[in-house]
């Protein structure tokens, strides 16, 4: 009950809220109503409360033991053994309430602050004396998964724990290790059982728990903190359509491309990995670097399979035709590469990916995972060159040339060099850079030169320095390099970002290409072709080819089916790119080791 002084005070404040409120209230109904509720009991014993409240947070009470329980049962001990008088029996067998037990329990929990689930104390009786090394091990059941799996020992039928997920509740717990043998789950004895019929006593037990352990000799060895494992996968992979999978729940799906840190690297056969953007999720098993290249090397690789095209006698290459000639628009620089123009008639017999030829004979090493380290990106950085690389014909010039119309300010393309003599309308740095042919050679020979090949007698190639010159702009440079040279600019120093277009299925090619035109003889701009069905198989064996030896450069893959959507996909990627922020580079780069690219265009001695 309120006190009389306590009861004017919330009259008066109250009162002052009415009259306040009266020049608000228009009915006056309504103000009898808020009155007769205002002047409620009630509600002023809730005034009294919430005042309490206040109060008593204020105080903020400490317990004066922890241990209250305990100090209540050793009392009763003490006065038990004493001349009990009637009062003191009556002590004795409060205390002895269960309610009371637990109300003193409950009071020691808050006391000792230990809210979390206490876990029941392990029987006296629980270890045969023979068993000394065997321990009992209480996990409390949670949402979460244990984050373990087991299997049977083949040698000596027990169960054994076959991998701690990293970051399970098994991991955490630190008291279950890979290697150790079960003996008991929840006091069913697991003696010839099989790992299928463990799995339903886990999954019935309810908020705890209990294992017998004889704790195995194994221990982890994991990457430290420090030294953690970035890699990029360079597949698909998918536990549920994977039968040699030791446990699909345990397995972690990815797809080609999705970055993984690997968290434990013990076993030959099983990694485990988590996903880079969640350094605090689960771990979940991959296949080993060493298992998914047998794999793959199991499969027979199709594109060295496939009947060796005959390769053209002469080693040079064909300027292709200018843009301007089939387009319209004329674009300075955007001129077919260096790569063997295939769309010619010349190279029609011979087939367009001579190039291959001696590159395909070699055994390809399946690429199965690239190590990446994270490259922040600052706003001042310099934009990160671009390649496309792609099988002739499949439209990396075309997608080249849609970006550099879309935004002249964002992409750019180096101007190629040449000794041939200037042509009528074309101009020096702009069309091509007109050198001498001692100045190109002795550009070759200090390795200044990216790309280079000869022509009708005439030298043509990009150099380091034109590409410099466009990322000096602060645009992004975008280059059409053959796949055998990306390894020379696969450096820090221009740190490219490698995009593949593959070729669409063949009816896709059918459909898209059907009516598609283009220049096939530079010197005879009246003649044009389309494609034949021999090109679009070609098309699609190079892609192949080109996919499994270089396949692990690629930081992206673009479809090149419908052009427009390819375009938009390829332009939305390069924007990511062009952001600052975090982004994953080959580990290679930040290794000493490495030469310089430079030094590693020495080895361009060959034409191509
Ligand atoms: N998705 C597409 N749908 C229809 N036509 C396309 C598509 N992509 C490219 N093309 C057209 O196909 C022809 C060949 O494309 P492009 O010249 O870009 O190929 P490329 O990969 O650069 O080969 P090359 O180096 O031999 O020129 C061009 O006429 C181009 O406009």
């Amino acid at each position: 009950m309120l006190s009389q002084s306590e009861h004017q005070g919330v009259c008066k404040l109250l009162s002052l809220v009415m009259s306040e409120t009266e020049s608000h209230t228009y009915r006056e109904e309504d103000y009898r109503f808020l009155h007769s509720m205002l002047m409620e009991k009630k509600v002023h014993l809730l005034f009294k409360i919430h005042e309490r409240l206040k109060r008593f947070e204020r105080q903020s009470c400490i317990p004066v033991l922890e241990h209250a329980a305990r100090m209540a049962s050793d009392l009763v001990e003490e006065l038990e053994n004493q001349n009990s008088r009637d009062e003191v029996k009556q002590l004795c067998a409060l205390f002895a309430k269960p309610h009371f037990k637990n109300l003193l329990q409950v009071h020691d929990a808050v006391a000792q602050k230990d809210f979390e689930p206490t876990l029941v104390p392990v029987p006296d009786d629980a270890l045969d004396e023979e068993e000394d090394s065997v321990k009992i091990v209480s996990l409390v059941k949670t949402k979460e998964p244990l984050g373990a799996t087991i299997k049977k020992d083949k040698s000596t039928g027990a169960i054994v724990v076959a991998r701690i997920m990293r970051g399970g509740a098994a991991d955490k717990s630190g008291l279950i290790h890979e290697g150790d043998e079960l003996k008991e789950v929840n006091g069913v004895p697991l003696d010839y059982k099989k790992p299928k019929e463990v799995l339903p006593l886990l999954a019935r037990s309810q908020s705890e728990i209990k294992f017998k352990i004889v704790p195995g000799s194994l221990t982890e060895g994991l990457p430290s903190d420090k030294n953690k494992l970035f890699v990029r996968a360079l597949f698909d992979y998918s536990p549920l359509e994977d039968p040699a999978v030791p446990c699909k729940d345990a397995a972690m799906a990815f797809t080609r491309g999705d970055v993984l840190q690997i968290v434990n690297m013990d076993d030959d056969t099983w990694w485990q990995a988590r996903s880079a953007r969640n350094d605090s999720s689960r771990a979940g098993l991959i296949p080993s670097k060493q298992l998914q290249e047998r794999r793959f090397m199991l499969q027979r690789p199709k594109p060295l399979f496939k009947p060796q095209r005959p390769r053209p006698a002469v080693s040079s290459f064909e300027e292709g035709p200018d843009y301007a000639a089939i387009t319209g628009i004329h674009i300075p620089g955007l001129r077919r590469s260096f790569r063997l123009s295939r769309k010619s008639s010349r190279t029609k017999n011979a087939s367009w990916f001579w190039r291959w030829s001696t590159e395909v004979q070699g055994v390809i090493c399946p690429h199965t995972y690239r190590e990446v380290i994270p490259y922040l990106r600052e706003a001042k950085d310099k934009q990160r060159l671009v390649i496309l690389v792609g099988p002739s014909g499949v439209g990396v010039n075309e997608l080249r040339r849609r970006l550099v119309i879309s935004d002249p300010d964002r992409y750019g393309v180096s101007v190629p060099y040449t000794t041939r003599e200037k042509k009528g309308q074309e101009r020096e740095g702009v069309d091509y850079h007109f050198v001498s042919v001692h100045k190109f050679e002795e550009d070759i020979l200090n390795h200044r030169l990216i790309e280079y090949g000869s022509y009708k007698g005439h030298y043509y190639g990009t150099s380091l320095d034109s590409v410099h010159r466009v990322m000096v702009t602060g645009k992004m440079c975008l280059m059409d390099v053959h796949p055998s040279k990306l390894k020379f600019i696969d450096t820090s120093k221009f740190k490219p970002y490698i995009v593949f277009v593959k070729p669409p299925s063949i009816e896709e090619l059918r459909l898209t290409r059907r009516r598609v035109k283009f220049l096939c003889d530079k010197d005879d701009p009246n003649q044009v072709r389309t494609f034949t069905e021999e090109n679009f198989q070609d098309m699609i064996d190079l892609a192949e080819t080109m996919e499994s030896q270089y396949g692990h450069l690629f930081d992206k893959i673009i479809v090149n089916g419908d052009v427009a959507t390819a375009f938009k996909e390829l332009r939305e990627d390069l924007e990511k790119v062009a952001e600052p922020g975090v982004q994953w580079v080959p580990a290679e780069w930040s290794r000493p080791s490495l030469k310089k690219t430079q030094r590693s265009c020495g080895h361009l001695t060959g034409l191509f």
